[in-house]
């Protein structure tokens, strides 16, 4: 038996590669309207008319076959089968954006050129006519001797089609005399190509040009830009706070009923202090996860947020980096782990590593409840003239604190460890289109998921760990729980070194398994509260008044401030020594950023005590 044949999608950036891939193969890979999405290979599998199976490969995004940053260094590997462990397609599908038809058609006839089986897939033809253009496949196909099939990956359109073709390209020879052209022979054969097959041309893009002309102007676009992610953050606390205080209500009814039903012992202490209070409190921030990245998909798709990255290079370039690192810095608000992967599209090694050191403090979504139950429980929930939240603006101000240190911090780590020129930019804007609701509740639905995924998994475990540790051994008649335990003694001990920042034993306790995952933080909090109380009317008593009654403020604003830059997460380190090759850089990260996270809770904490606070 022959092994499964195998076909790779390839083309330009933001072509619809993942779209098709997606739409073939039943996939649920990230698209998003912005080039360097996909930065990695990806395999699915789809099959073919004839009835026969064929493995399909979703490649990152190239321009040429001749590599300039590692995530296209995988798609020239991957389609000369250089790529280890990888065997090399037997046929290829050049992803074509119908409506950027001249730029796609000088990389698309490099590929071609290889004279493996190939078929055009040219996408996105409903954006092409939307904008008034005609186009003619059948021009196409003449000039570039292989199969031409439009399709709008994105609606499912063409895709029939487009099997048919690949099933037969596959049985077929390619084209004779398909000899390599220089890359300037190309750019002009693709302009004669792409002036041949558009049949007309209308103004309707004018409107865009209009949108681009304002969102893009050197201090009008910045400041719409910061007007918008000021809403975000506005949002985030307003529209939030009726669900999360269901939720909280929600948790609060359950522990009554379990107090109410399960005779009192061990097991309901678990259960009540350790995962209800404590995986319950975590649980409580999914509407403000669901609202944040709402808005950050639909910027993304609408085709805003490549506007932003343009907007931002002045701002990069500034400190020594290039426009190219707004798209990792950008995912690293989600999580810093995809951040610093999607790095992999920074050509300049230098520029690649000082991004990898500084997308740990752009504010991922972990840090989210952390920030949120500080913010409710220390910051009154008034505004302060023009209906503007007082919560939303602090929330805001920690964001902008993140990437204000981060962007010193490039500028300090480029003139120093990574040192080097900044390189230039060359991301091309993509079309504006309205976001698809479906893919955006698609989205939300996977981003909900993971956040769940994590309280059910990693931050239920460290939780119920904890609580183990804080319940033995037992106290002594009149003694506290938690002074009593292992755990206790632990933060005891650390204790003496955070004390000088304003940091009492509670926090200690809470910042070694929130290594784990930050939001830990909040779990071990409550749980740590649940423990050393043993009244039943307190047990149901919320965290924020928990807090409020323990701490002072000084306190609360330095431990906002210690996570805005504390690396408290092992897989951002882990993922890191990947993406370096060894732990010179990781420890380096660890000791910078805790230095970074110390020095800044101390000056919040002396200052706000200064200040009377
Ligand atoms: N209107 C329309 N939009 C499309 C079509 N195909 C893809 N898109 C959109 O175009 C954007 C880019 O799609 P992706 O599939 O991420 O592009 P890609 O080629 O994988 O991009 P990289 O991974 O960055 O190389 C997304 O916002 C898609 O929703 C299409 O046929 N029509
Ligand atoms: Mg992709």
């Amino acid at each position: 038996m022959s092994r499964q044949r195998k076909v790779a999608l390839v083309g330009n950036p933001n072509a619809g590669k993942s779209a098709l891939f997606n739409a073939l193969t039943g996939a649920r890979q990230k698209i998003a309207n912005y080039p360097g999405v996909t930065v990695e290979r990806k395999s699915g599998r789809m099959v073919l008319p004839t009835g026969e199976p064929v493995e399909m490969t979703d490649l990152p995004g190239a321009y040429a076959l001749d590599p300039t940053s590692p995530d296209e260094e995988v798609t020239s590997k991957v389609i000369r089968g250089q790529f280890v462990g990888e065997a090399e397609p037997d046929a290829l599908v050049v992803v074509l954006d119908a409506s950027n038809l001249e730029q796609h058609l000088v990389f698309a006839q490099e590929v071609i050129a290889l004279g493996k089986p190939t078929v055009v897939a040219l996408n996105m033809v409903d954006l092409a006519e939307r904008d008034g253009l005609v186009l003619d496949p059948t021009i196409l196909e003449e000039e570039l001797g292989v199969r031409v099939v439009p399709t709008v990956a994105v609606r499912r359109r063409g895709l029939a089609e487009l099997a048919e073709a690949l099933a037969q390209a596959e049985t077929r020879h390619p084209g004779p005399g398909q000899t390599a052209l220089g890359l300037t022979e190309r750019r002009v054969a693709a302009h004669a190509m792409a002036e041949g097959a558009i049949l007309s041309e209308s103004k309707r893009h004018r409107l865009h040009a209009r949108l681009d002309r304002l969102l893009l102007h050197p201090w009008v676009g910045p400041l719409i830009l910061f007007a918008l992610l000021f809403v975000v953050f506005q949002a985030v606390f307003a529209w939030a706070t009726p669900f999360a205080d269901a939720l909280e209500a929600a948790v609060g009814w359950l522990t009554g009923v379990v107090l109410e039903i399960v005779p009192p012992s061990l097991a309901r202490d678990l259960l009540t202090d350790g995962i209800l209070a404590g995986v319950g409190s975590v649980v409580v921030f999914l509407p403000q996860i669901i609202i944040l990245f709402a808005f950050i998909l639909a910027m993304e798709a609408s085709g805003y947020m490549a506007r932003a990255a343009f907007l931002m290079d002045r701002m990069m370039a500034g400190v020594g980096l290039s426009g190219r690192s707004f798209i990792p810095l950008l995912s690293s608000f989600a999580c810093a782990i995809p951040g610093i992967m999607a790095t992999r599209s920074i050509a300049d090694p230098r520029d690649r590593l000082t991004t990898i050191l500084i997308a740990p403090l752009m504010t991922c979504s972990a840090r989210l409840p952390v920030y949120a139950v500080i913010i409710a429980a220390f910051i009154p929930q008034r505004t302060v003239g023009l209906g503007i939240g007082l919560q939303g603006l602090v929330l805001f101000g920690l964001y902008v604190i993140g990437i204000v240190g981060a962007m010193l911090a490039a500028l300090v780590l480029r003139r120093s460890l990574t040192k080097g020129a900044a390189s230039g930019f060359i991301m091309e804007l993509p079309k504006y289109q309205l976001p698809r609701l479906r893919d955006l509740a698609i989205g939300l639905w996977q981003r909900a998921w993971i956040f769940l995924r994590r309280a059910g998994t990693i931050i239920f475990t460290v939780t119920v760990v904890l609580w183990i540790l804080l319940n033995f051994p037992r106290a002594e008649p009149g003694q506290d729980q938690v002074d009593a335990s292992i755990a206790g003694h632990l933060a005891n001990g650390l204790a003496v070194v955070v004390r000088p920042i304003g940091f009492n034993r509670d926090i200690a306790l809470s910042l070694i398994p929130a290594m784990a995952a930050r939001e830990v933080a909040v779990s071990s909090l409550a749980t740590s509260y649940a423990v050393s109380n043993d009244d039943e009317n307190a047990q149901a008593m919320a965290l924020t008044d928990r807090l409020k009654a323990s701490w002072s403020l000084p306190t609360a604003l330095a431990f906002l401030a210690w996570f805005v830059f504390a690396p408290q997460c092992m897989s951002t380190i882990a993922v890191t020594r990947r993406e370096t090759n060894g732990w010179k850089w990781p420890a380096f990260m660890l000791a910078y950023l805790f230095g970074l996270a110390y020095i800044f809770a101390g000056i919040t904490y002396w200052s706000a005590v200064a200040l009377g606070l």
